[in-house]
């Protein structure tokens, strides 16, 4: 039994903003005041520095909490590799080839895993670079029908996490508070901060995206759209501190997991895991709803990029170009004039994941692309509307158009050429055969060149004699 365990009268109040600097505690007069390593904290405290970005890095990126704890997190047994013996609890999640593919490919809804808990249920489906040299991305499936056990906590060491929640509620018990994500809500959950996910309400499934490259998730610039619009500061919840006052015994000891360069590794420790009595910072998990995103789009003619529907967006060093932008395709109002409204047949040279949390992505004929299932279409490989969407937006009577009611597409967008792993190419069995054939095999010519030198092949019922 815990000692004391302490969550605020509301355990799910939050504090609200983006890149925000928060304080909380838990007990009254846990901070210190006026500086961040006083000889003896309150209450007999240890002061922690998290260090999200190097010391030295601008102000403007700097990154950092302080952590007045029970105990410091230095305070475990070694680390050891998880044992390959454990059944049903996987080692490393670190990919033994990225499968290189210019196909479009689809996956038809990931499985549910009721007998697993949320570390047990995660497996990478794709990604690109290098954990160690932080340069990178990792894009999961997860799903979980368990609690992970009161005595554990997990955190990667190898990147920032964007956790798309497609099903179910979770419970997130992290050392800076805890958080309830329910469906339609995405966690930020920043590397090497500790968490424990318990499902007050069934299984649970979703997506991560991982970035191992330095740097973190930030609001999209907005240029000309002005101060506003698109996901707005305000919006983004931190939890506030709220700890666990326990020893544990020698025979339960609670087991930290790490992801340390894809691989997993475990240590023990006595003291309760979530024991942070107060912080400071603006280093923090948060929570957003994607119903609060403004969205924006042509009011007059033509279909714009999808960057108008940033979320969130991990810059590299190539100005405008994203290790990975999260991009969302919320229900909205298509007004475009004389416009073929639907996304245009494309290629690009960034690379495109996307996923679907509810309804039906309204660029796609409903039924191939479900919630649960996943797309990849990768640099340069051509794609856009399939036969039947083409069929009926070039035919449709352009009146305004709500589209996407009760659905949530999104997109991970990345500059890297993203590899497929062996699981998410054979083991998890998901992949659709026949993705090309049935979206694209049924384009047909429509091609009519005008009388003349060029013959005329032009089909009479069609097209104007402009
Ligand atoms: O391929 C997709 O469905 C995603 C997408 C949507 C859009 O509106 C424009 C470009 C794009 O890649
Ligand atoms: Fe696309």
């Amino acid at each position: 039994m815990p000692l004391t365990s302490f969550n605020t009268p509301d355990p799910y109040k939050y504090q609200n903003g983006f890149n925000s600097y928060h304080e909380t505690e838990a007990i009254p007069g846990a901070l210190p005041v006026g500086m961040n390593s006083p000889q003896k904290p309150p209450f007999g405290l240890y002061a922690e520095k998290l260090s999200g970005t190097a010391f030295t890095a601008p102000r403007a990126t700097n990154k950092q909490s302080w952590l007045y704890r029970i105990m410091p997190s230095a305070s475990h047994s070694s680390f050891s590799p998880v044992p390959d013996s454990v059944p049903g609890v996987q080692s490393t999640l670190r990919p033994s080839a990225f499968h290189q593919i210019p196909n479009q490919l689809r996956w038809d809804p990931f499985e549910i895993y009721e007998d697993r808990d949320f570390v047990q249920g995660l497996n990478m489906i794709a990604g690109a670079g290098d954990v160690s040299t932080k340069n990178g991305i990792g894009i999961y499936a997860f799903a979980a029908g368990k609690n992970m056990d009161y005595h554990s906590a997990f955190y990667s060491a190898d990147g920032d996490w964007l956790v798309v929640l497609q099903h179910g509620e979770m419970d997130v018990e992290t050392e800076l508070g805890r958080l309830y994500v329910r469906p339609n809500e995405i966690l930020i959950i920043p590397r090497g901060i500790r968490f424990r996910i318990t499902l007050p309400n069934g299984p649970v499934r979703g997506y991560i995206l991982e970035t191992f490259t330095t740097g973190h998730f930030e609001l999209p610039e907005l240029g000309p759209i002005g101060s506003n619009c698109l996901a707005n500061a305000r919006d983004f919840q931190a939890p506030v501190a709220s700890f666990t006052d326990d020893v544990g015994s020698a025979l339960k000891p609670y087991r930290i997991t790490a992801k340390f360069d894809g691989n997993l590794f475990v240590a023990t420790q006595r003291h309760n895991p979530f024991d942070v009595v107060a912080w400071h910072g603006n280093y923090y998990p948060m929570k957003y709803d994607l119903g609060r995103f403004n969205t924006i789009g042509s009011i007059s003619f033509d279909h714009p990029d999808p960057s108008i529907f940033t979320v969130l967006t991990v810059h590299s060093a190539v100005n405008g170009t994203a290790v990975a932008d999260f991009v969302i395709f919320p229900p909205r109002w298509l007004v475009g004039e004389d416009t073929f409204r639907p996304p245009w047949y494309h290629r690009n040279t960034m690379s495109e994941f996307m996923g679907l949390i509810s309804g039906d992505y309204d660029a796609k004929a409903s039924g191939g692309f479900l919630p649960a299932g996943a797309s990849l279409h990768n640099v340069m490989s051509a794609h856009g509307p399939d036969y039947g969407t083409h069929e009926k937006a070039s035919n449709a009577i352009l009146k305004p158009q709500k589209v996407g009611e009760g659905s949530m597409a999104f997109m991970f967008e990345s500059m890297f050429m993203v590899g497929v792993t062996e699981w998410g190419l054979k083991t998890c069995r998901k992949v659709q055969e026949d993705y090309n054939a049935e979206s694209w095999g049924g384009l047909k010519r429509n091609f009519y060149p005008p009388a003349g030198k060029w013959g005329s092949h032009r089909p009479k019922s069609k097209g104007s004699d402009k």
